[in-house]
């Protein structure tokens, strides 16, 4: 395929394929690099809604129980049908969930959970400089997003060459306040 592709679905196809071709060194040094940049972001006492990398995507467990030890409450989302996404606090025992996932083994904390966060980093397959995002097409953070504070720091965490110019976007799309890249580190949207 040559050009940017038209739909979601086409750059979600693309995405996947190219973070299929990311040799693991290179998953673990910038996993490190975000690791760095994450726990600059957040304080004691704070908390903050992460997630478990799957398959390749950018991130780490290490990066979690990190937060954990700098006294960050972590919380990690649960997937509940169709329905905005469920929340328990990591604390650091994992259990397998759906579509490869892991997931915390706390109780339940409930959607409107994620209004206690000061900080989303929310996966994502691209986002562009406007803040759109890309998801897995199922729509769970969309869903869950809106119920974020509004002053809550949304900040989308991809490759360096997964922040792109420009996304299709969606009514229902959620934008990003910022980007999160291990080459980059946090750069804020551009308002529109
Ligand atoms: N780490 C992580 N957690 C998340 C999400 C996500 O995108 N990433 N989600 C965002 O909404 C929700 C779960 N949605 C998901 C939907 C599909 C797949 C998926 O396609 N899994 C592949 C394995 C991963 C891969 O190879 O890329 C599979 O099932 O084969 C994963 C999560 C909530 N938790
Ligand atoms: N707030 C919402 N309420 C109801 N349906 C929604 C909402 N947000 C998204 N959807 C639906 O979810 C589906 C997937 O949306 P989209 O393609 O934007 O997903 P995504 O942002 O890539 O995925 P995700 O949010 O799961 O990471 C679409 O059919 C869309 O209509």
């Amino acid at each position: 395929m040559t050009g940017s592709p038209a739909t979601k679905d086409e750059w979600r196809k693309r995405l996947l394929a190219a973070r299929r071709d990311v040799p693991a060194s290179v998953r673990e040094a910038e996993a490190m690099k975000l690791s760095r940049a994450v726990v600059g972001l957040v304080h004691a006492g704070q908390t903050v809604c992460a997630y478990v990398p799957v398959g390749t995507e950018p991130g780490s467990r290490a990066m979690l129980d990190s937060l954990v030890e700098m006294d960050v409450q972590v919380l990690l989302p649960v997937v509940t049908g169709l329905a905005p996404l469920d929340w328990a606090a990591y604390d650091g025992s994992l259990q397998p969930g759906p579509h490869k996932l892991l997931e915390p083994v706390g109780p339940r904390l409930g959607p409107a959970a994620i209004a206690s966060a000061q900080v989303v980093l929310v996966p994502a397959l691209a986002v562009d400089h406007a803040g759109v995002r890309l998801g897995r097409g199922a729509g769970h953070y969309d869903r869950s997003l809106v119920s974020a504070a509004p002053e809550t720091a949304l900040i989308g965490v991809v490759r360096d060459q997964e922040f792109l110019p420009e996304l299709p976007a969606d009514r229902h799309d959620v934008r990003m306040t910022a980007i999160l890249t291990p080459g980059r580190g946090l750069v804020e949207a551009v308002k529109s």
